[in-house]
């Protein structure tokens, strides 16, 4: 099967764009998982796809697939790169557009600047709806939130972390490290992506506070490994470190990637604002096997 992309690319968070504004293209999970092959497919961390409107009220339908091929409620970069894509290719001459997603409805707008502003809605910080699985766990108060002994026996080094389980309509579980760049990012990672008390899986962010203003983050995503750059898990750790007492309302997050900007008034109905890059890298087409 013959088909277009567009490679995109959010502070280094790497996207094939497709576009199923004419018609659905019928892709399996398999399929999907070729295309964000970086050895036999085209190479991706996530699949993002364009759809019609489902429903009033929204301009967009945005579908998006881990490189794993499995479907997922969100992604930050990928809203940004989305937003891009729908105004440049004259698909909408809107600025502000809005995009349903499994997560609810999202508002990406267009700066003249090329940068781009999501409103990633509300965080979700009730452990049971991320979901964490938090039975028989004791948490520390730390500020005006909670953080949750993560036990990874199954580690060449066992230990405790201490996270914060948020969802931003796809789940994170956060921790604070003293140095990201030594952090063990590929150890730990696939144990917390993994663990039993995540039951949908999670992406495990590893941060490191510059001062009240900026972070350096890293984060193991779910269903794609660690990634330049993760919105939501941006989004994610800024909330958390808010809640801790650690941060202000408006972070700069260094990522391997680039820098994303997150804002957050800290109640828990405030709105999330994700400010960051998104570029066209190519175009192509690419013959997908029928069968995989
Ligand atoms: N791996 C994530 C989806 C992509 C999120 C990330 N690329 C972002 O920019 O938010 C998950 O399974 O929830």
């Amino acid at each position: 099967m013959q088909i277009r992309f567009t490679k995109m690319q959010g502070a280094g968070n790497d996207f094939v764009v497709l576009d199923e504004t004419q018609g659905r293209l019928g892709l399996s999970s398999a399929q999907y998982r070729y295309l964000a092959n970086r050895h036999f497919g085209v190479g991706a961390d996530q699949i993002l796809t364009v759809r019609p409107a489902p429903a009033e009220g929204v301009d967009f339908e945005y579908v998006i697939h881990n490189a794993d091929g499995g479907e997922v409620e969100q992604c930050g970069n990928g809203a940004r790169c989305f937003a891009r894509y729908v105004h440049d290719k004259g698909l909408t001459d809107k600025r502000v557009i809005r995009v349903h997603t499994l997560a609810g409805v999202i508002a990406p707008e267009l700066h003249a600047d090329g940068r781009v502003t999501v409103d990633m809605g509300a965080p979700q910080l009730d452990p049971a709806k991320v979901p964490f699985i938090a039975e028989g766990l004791q948490p520390q108060m730390q500020g005006n939130a909670q953080k949750w002994p993560l036990a990874l026996d199954e580690s060449a080094q066992p230990a405790t972390v201490w996270v914060a389980p948020v969802s931003m309509g796809n789940p994170h579980a956060v921790q604070v490290v003293e140095d990201v760049d030594r952090a063990p990012v590929e150890a730990q990672g696939p144990l917390i992506e993994h663990h039993v008390r995540f039951p949908q899986r999670v992406n495990a962010g590893f941060m490191q506070i510059i001062n009240r203003a900026e972070v350096k983050l890293r984060v193991y995503e779910r269903g794609a490994g660690e990634t330049l750059a993760c919105g939501t898990g941006a989004c994610a750790a800024v909330v958390a470190g808010i809640g801790w007492g650690l941060l202000d309302a408006r972070v700069d997050v260094h990522t391997r990637g680039g820098l994303l900007t997150i804002e957050w008034a800290g109640g828990a109905q405030d709105r999330v604002r994700m400010t960051g890059p998104a570029e066209f890298v190519f175009e192509g087409q690419i013959d997908i096997p029928e069968t995989l």
